[in-house]
C-alpha cells in the first residue's frame, strides 16, 4: 500500500532558486525511507512541503490517495522531528512529553499512562522530573523523539535529528531509531547528509542533488550499482576513485596504460567511447590474480585500526585504497582489480554504463 505519493513536485523560492525540480516519489506504508544528499540539495524543503510548512509551487501530494496540498500542517497525520532540540526549557521531561496531549484535552490519567509508556520505550523513566538543561544531548534528543511519538502519528518526518550529537551518541541513537521504527510499525521519512546513517538505517534510499532525485533503491543497489557519477562519488567512504578512459575494441585505455577486457566481458563494451571508470577503494587487491593491474606510487597511509587507508598516485592522478595492516607499503606497488568491480560511466551524460546491459 502506498502511503504518500509525490507527483511532479516543484518548489521555487524566488525567480532564481528552484529548490525542488520535478520530484516524483512513492513512499510505501511502514518503510524507512532515507533521503540523502549534499547541503542545499533540497532535502529539508521536501520535508517541509510534505509537512505542509511550505506550499508547493506545482505538483500534487497525496496521503493515502487523498490530495493534501490544501491541508494545513496540523491536519496532516505526520509528526516532524527537527535537527535542533527545541524543548521547552522551563518544563520537565514529563511536561514536555505531555504538552500536546494536554492541549488536546486528553484525560490526566491517560496522559500519565502514555507518557510513562513512551518514557519506558525510550529509556527516560529516570529523567521524567528533570528539566532539559539537566540532560545530555542524547537524552534531550530522545525526549524530542518521544514528543513526536506520543501523538501516535502514522508517518514520521525526521530532518537530521542526530546532527547535533557526538559520534558515539549518533551511533547509539541510530540503533534506537531503527528499533523504534520496528516497534511502532509506522512509516519513517528520514533526511540526512550523512551517508553512514543513510546506508545503515534505510530500507530504501533516495539520493538527491540540486533539487532532483538521482537514484532510488536499496542501500545495496545504490552502493553496488550507482546510477551516475554523482551517486558513485557521493555514496561510499573513502570515495570511489575515478579515471578518464577510452574503450576501443575490447581495450580500456587510461592515459598511457591499456588493459585487455577479459574474455567473458568481451563485446559488451565494443564501441569506441570515452568513459569515466570508477573503482571503490576496497576493490584493489595485493594479489595479482585479477585482470586489471595498476602500478601505483604510495604517497602516505593512515592507520585506521583494522586496516590502512593508502593514498597513492596512478597515472598522475590520486588514488585511494584500503589495504590490510600487513600490506607492504613500498614506494611503488602493483594492485589488481576484478573486472566485475569496475564501474563505467558515460563521459558526456555521466550516466552508468552497465556491462550487463551491453550484451
Ligand atoms: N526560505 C527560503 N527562501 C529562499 N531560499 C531557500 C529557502 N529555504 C531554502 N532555500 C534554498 O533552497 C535550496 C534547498 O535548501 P534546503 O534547505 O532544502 O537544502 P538541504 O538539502 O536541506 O540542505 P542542508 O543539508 O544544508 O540542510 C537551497 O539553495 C536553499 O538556499
Amino acid at each position: 500500500m502506498v502511503q504518500l505519493s509525490l507527483k511532479n513536485i516543484q518548489k521555487q523560492y524566488n525567480e532564481s532558486i528552484i529548490a525542488i525540480n520535478n520530484v516524483n516519489l512513492e513512499i510505501e506504508d511502514k518503510e524507512f525511507l532515507v533521503i540523502v544528499g549534499p547541503s542545499g540539495c533540497g532535502k529539508s524543503t521536501l520535508l517541509k512541503l510534505i509537512a505542509g510548512l511550505e506550499p508547493v509551487t506545482d505538483g500534487e501530494i497525496y496521503f493515502n490517495r487523498q490530495l493534501i496540498n490544501h491541508l494545513p500542517p496540523q491536519k496532516r497525520d505526520v509528526a516532524m522531528v527537527f535537527q535542533n532540540y527545541a524543548l521547552y526549557p522551563h518544563l520537565t521531561v514529563f511536561d514536555n512529553l505531555a504538552f500536546t496531549l494536554k492541549r488536546s484535552k486528553i484525560p490526566k490519567q491517560e496522559i500519565k499512562q502514555r507518557v510513562e509508556s513512551i518514557a519506558s520505550m525510550l529509556n527516560l523513566q529516570l529523567y521524567l522530573h528533570k528539566k532539559p538543561h539537566e540532560l545530555s544531548g542524547g537524552q534531550c534528543q530522545r525526549v524530542v523523539i518521544g514528543r513526536a511519538i506520543i501523538r501516535q502519528p502514522s508517518f514520521f518526518l525526521m530532518d537530521e535529528p542526530l546532527s547535533n550529537l557526538d559520534a558515539q551518541l549518533r551511533l547509539q541513537m541510530r540503533v534506537e531509531i531503527t528499533k523504534l521504527h520496528k516497534e511502532l510499525e509506522s512509516t519513517f521519512l528520514y533526511v540526512t547528509h550523512d551517508q553512514t546513517e543513510a546506508l545503515t538505517m534505510a530500507t530504501r534510499l533516495v539520493v538527491m542533488n540540486e533539487g532532483t532525485i538521482q537514484q532510488v533503491g536499496s542501500p545495496e543497489e545504490v552502493y553496488n550499482k550507482p546510477s551516475n557519477l554523482f551517486v558513485a562519488g557521493f555514496i561510499g567512504s573513502p570515495p570511489m576513485n575515478f579515471f578518464e578512459a577510452t574503450i576501443n575494441e575490447n581495450v580500456i585505455q587510461i592515459g598511457e596504460n591499456s588493459f585487455e577486457i577479459p574474455d567473458k566481458h568481451r563485446g559488451k563494451l565494443q564501441n569506441k567511447r570515452e568513459v569515466i571508470i570508477g573503482i571503490r577503494p576496497e576493490h584493489f587487491h595485493l594479489n595479482l590474480t585479477h585482470s586489471i593491474i595498476f602500478h601505483v606510487n604510495i604517497d602516505r597511509s593512515e592507520f585506521m585500526g583494522t586496516e590502512n587507508y593508502v593514498y597513492a598516485t596512478y597515472n598522475n592522478q590520486p588514488l585511494i585504497t584500503r589495504l590490510p595492516l600487513n600490506a607492504p607499503l613500498l614506494n611503488s606497488i602493483q594492485l589488481s582489480v576484478q573486472m566485475e568491480h569496475v564501474h563505467f560511466f558515460d563521459k558526456e551524460t555521466t550516466n552508468r554504463i552497465s556491462i550487463e546491459e551491453c550484451r
